[in-house]
Formats: structure tokens, C-alpha cells, sequence
């Protein structure tokens, strides 16, 4: 059987220097993505979410090492490589999409423009050809009016309108590996619900891999294959999406649950 593995993470640990001394800011990690797979990481704030994802582009904070562990991407090491490499493989096969989408974009140059330069990257394309292709990927987004939208600066788009040309944008190359970090955490659950549409498209229709961090555990229930649970480092708990969620093993999970449960009820005698 052919090895569809995109990413595989093994026994990762990312240590943290300051005054206070050395801290583990993840120990043992390990995981796999698959093509077309989403693997969700939930945990509270500090548990290492980003730390991992930085990990993995290679952007850590210069107080922060990987000490130990393997980060393979498509069967190559990457914490081998030089930094030109790196910055290679981060511009050629991996995506990241972040909290806030206002301070991914220039505020001076239309969405257009920003599409032609990050096309043009990658593709020998022509102003026409790399607008046709930006125009694709805002209409797989379910964005109205793509044509509007490449005219729009990112100031004239609502945030969550924003976070899906963001998606869009981090798709066009067709990246192996997409990392997004809180992708929802800034946005009214209106917006939230078109970017968790828009990830489950991206499922539906890619074969990128997706690394989805958020503390917020209905948003990795409605997308996620899988689901890996943090706490304070550490994996307390992960397999399948559904396995997990219906049937925890572990204390902390069970909390992270009934806290969703608590919101909603409370939410529902607001209303
Ligand atoms: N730039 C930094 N310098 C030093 N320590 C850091 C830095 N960023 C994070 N840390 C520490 O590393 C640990 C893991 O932090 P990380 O940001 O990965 O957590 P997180 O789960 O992503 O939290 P949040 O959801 O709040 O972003 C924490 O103890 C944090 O205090």
C-alpha cells in the first residue's frame, strides 16, 4: 500500500529558555497526518498548540529549540535541513493561516495584487492567468463576487470574509501541508461557521493535509478526522475525532467537554 503520510511528527520536545530557566514547552509528541486528512490539536492557552505549529515552519522564538525528535514532511527531516532549505520547503509545500487575518494582508495593496505576488512565486503566470486563478479559489471558498473581492483592500472585507480570502490564498499553490492556528478564534459564530465550510471543502476537494489548532472543541469536532488533546506539553489523549469526543478516557478532556456544554446552555438562556 502506497504511504499517503504528509507529516510525521515523533517524539518531538521544544524547550524554552528565560530567566526562570529551562522550560518543556511540548515533550513526546507525536503524530501523522495523511493526504486529505485534518488532524485537530485542542488544549488550553499554553499547552504548546503553536509552539508545535512553529515547530514545524521552523519559526520558532529565538528562546525556543527542538531537542529532541523528528519532524518529517513527505519522508524528508526537516529539522535537517539547512535554513535556505527550510525557508524553501516552507514557501513550496506548507500554508499557514493564522488568528487574525488583518495582519496576514498589506493594507495597501488590493486582494488582487496580493494574489498575483504570491502566485507569481510559485507560477510562471501571466497578471491574467494568476487574476483567473485567484478568482477560482475565492469562488472554492463559496465567496460571492470574486471579481469584487480582487478590487477590495482587506480594510473594505468583514474578518470573516477576510479569513476565507486568507484560506483561498493559502490554498492557491496547493500546498502539501496547511497549519492553521486559531483560524476561527477572532470571528462572530456567523463568520465562524463559513470558515469551518470552508475547511470542510478543502477536505472534500484537496488533497492538502491540515493541521487545525484551536482551543475551541466544537471546532475541531466539526472538521476534524482526528484530534490530538494537550495539556501543559503533553499529549493527555487522541484518535479519532469521534472516539474521543463521544467516548473520553481522560479527566481533561471530559472538562474541556462539559465547559462546551456549559457555554451552550448558558448561550441558549441568553437568547
Ligand atoms: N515567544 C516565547 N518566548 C518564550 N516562551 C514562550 C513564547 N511563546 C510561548 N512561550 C511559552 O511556551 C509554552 C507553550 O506556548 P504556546 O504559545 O505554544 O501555547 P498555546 O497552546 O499555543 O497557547 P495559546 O492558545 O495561548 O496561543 C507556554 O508555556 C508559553 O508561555
Amino acid at each position: 500500500m502506497i504511504d499517503q503520510t504528509v507529516l510525521d511528527v515523533e517524539r518531538l520536545r521544544i524547550e524554552v529558555a528565560s530567566e526562570r530557566g529551562i522550560a518543556q514547552a511540548v515533550q513526546d509528541l507525536s503524530f501523522k497526518i495523511s493526504k486529505g486528512q485534518v488532524l485537530g490539536i485542542v488544549g488550553e492557552s499554553g499547552c504548546g498548540k503553536s509552539m508545535t505549529c512553529m515547530s514545524i515552519l521552523g519559526l520558532l522564538p529565538a528562546s525556543a529549540y527542538v531537542t529532541q525528535g523528528s519532524i518529517r514532511l513527505n519522508g524528508a527531516e526537516l529539522n535537517a535541513l539547512s535554513l535556505r532549505e527550510r525557508n524553501c520547503v516552507r514557501r513550496e509545500q506548507i500554508s499557514l493561516v493564522l488568528q487574525n487575518p488583518m495582519t496576514a494582508f498589506n493594507p495597501l495593496m488590493t486582494i488582487g495584487r496580493q494574489f498575483i505576488e504570491t502566485l507569481k512565486l510559485h507560477r510562471s503566470y501571466s497578471r491574467k492567468q494568476a487574476l483567473m486563478h485567484a478568482m477560482e479559489c475565492l469562488a472554492e471558498m463559496n465567496l460571492s463576487e470574486p471579481e469584487q473581492v480582487l478590487r477590495q483592500y482587506p480594510y473594505e472585507l468583514s474578518g470573516g470574509m477576510l479569513q476565507r480570502v486568507m484560506i483561498g490564498l493559502a490554498l492557491s499553490n496547493k500546498p502539501d501541508l496547511l497549519i492553521a492556528d486559531e483560524p476561527t478564534t477572532a470571528l462572530d459564530s456567523r463568520n465562524r461557521e463559513h470558515v469551518l465550510n470552508a475547511f470542510r471543502r478543502i477536505k472534500a476537494a484537496s488533497e492538502t493535509a491540515v493541521l487545525l489548532v484551536s482551543h475551541d472543541i466544537e471546532v475541531i469536532e466539526a472538521v476534524a478526522d482526528s484530534v490530538i488533546v494537550m495539556k501543559q506539553g503533553k499529549i493527555v489523549e487522541s484518535g479519532s475525532t469521534v472516539d474521543v469526543l463521544t467516548r473520553p478516557a481522560h479527566e481533561y478532556t471530559k472538562l474541556l467537554l462539559d465547559a462546551r456544554l456549559t457555554t451552550a446552555h448558558s448561550g441558549n438562556k441568553n437568547r
